[in-house]
């Protein structure tokens, strides 16, 4: 059985829940079944059917009030009850059954990918089950360094993605920043005093000519987009290798089919 999983994280409110909702629907649409896993304990409202949500092992409020915690202090403890209690997430994931391939929809909370060591323990436990894993971080060139601390402290293949491209009004200054081929020399051979522009130009196109990081953008209404990064993730899982091929006229009796779900 093939146990394939992608952890999306990234700041609040960067587009982690968006993205899962719209990879799982990319996905169903090539016949491929995503399952959706909530790990935030402070979730409140899904766009896509939650095949396991850690709110019904520890919701967030029940530990802030009992334990007089703040929601930061309630969202660690929250993630290291689930590190003590993972035959949970292990029976809950057991129970998806077939070829997997999962999205872990993760808290925002950057401490989590930083010093905590409670995701990382959640990523050895999630490869002791046997999940390939790779992380994909919805994320703004501002967020690099915290991208660069959340690869490190995974260790995992990362795929970066920069959410909402779908707003920019000019989306040929990004595919100029993304080209670090094109960068680094403009950016080198300029004269002209430092200025946010350059530095946003050298920031990024530096870090791939390491080969650290690289970014893909997504916008939602560009199909393009999303298999590209979906591509790139699979690649990185080798998702294909083992994959049985699916009847394209076969139809499983638990395929999701929920298109709007919301717990509130
Ligand atoms: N235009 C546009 N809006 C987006 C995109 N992705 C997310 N949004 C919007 O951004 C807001 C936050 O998106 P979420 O998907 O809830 O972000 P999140 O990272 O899951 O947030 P938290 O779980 O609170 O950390 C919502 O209003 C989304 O509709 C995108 O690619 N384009
Ligand atoms: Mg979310």
């Amino acid at each position: 059985m093939v146990r394939c999983a992608t952890l999306v994280i990234g700041p609040a409110g960067a587009g982690k829940s968006t993205y899962c909702n719209l990879m799982r629907t990319h996905c169903e649409a090539q016949r491929r079944r995503v399952h959706v896993v909530n790990l935030d304990p402070a979730a409140e409202h899904f766009r896509y059917p939650v095949a396991a949500d850690i709110r019904d092992l520890v919701p967030l409020e029940d530990v802030m009030s009992e334990l007089r915690l703040g929601p930061n202090g309630g969202l660690i403890y929250a993630m290291e009850y689930l590190v003590d209690n993972i035959d949970w997430l292990e029976s809950e994931l057991d129970d998806l059954g077939g070829d997997e391939y999962v999205l872990f929809d993760c808290p925002g909370q950057v401490e989590l990918y930083s010093h905590v060591p409670a995701m990382s323990r959640v990523v050895s436990e999630l490869q002791r089950m046997g999940f390939r894993l790779a992380s994909d971080a919805p994320k703004f060139v501002a967020g690099v360094l915290a991208c660069l601390s959340a690869m490190t402290m995974l260790e995992l293949p990362h795929c970066n993605v920069l959410s909402k491209c779908d707003l920019l009004p000019n989306r040929r200054l990004l595919d100029e920043l993304l080209d670090a081929d094109a960068a680094v020399p403009r950016a080198r051979g300029s004269t002209s005093p430092a200025s946010p522009r350059r530095e946003l130009f050298t920031a990024p196109a530096l870090l791939e000519d390491w080969s650290m990081v690289q970014f893909l953008p997504l916008d939602p209404r560009d199909t393009d987009s999303v298999d590209e990064i979906l591509a790139q993730i699979d690649n990185a899982l080798q998702y294909h290798e083992d994959v049985e091929p699916r009847d394209p006229d076969e139809r499983d009796e638990d395929d999701p089919e929920v298109e709007e779900h919301d717990e509130s």
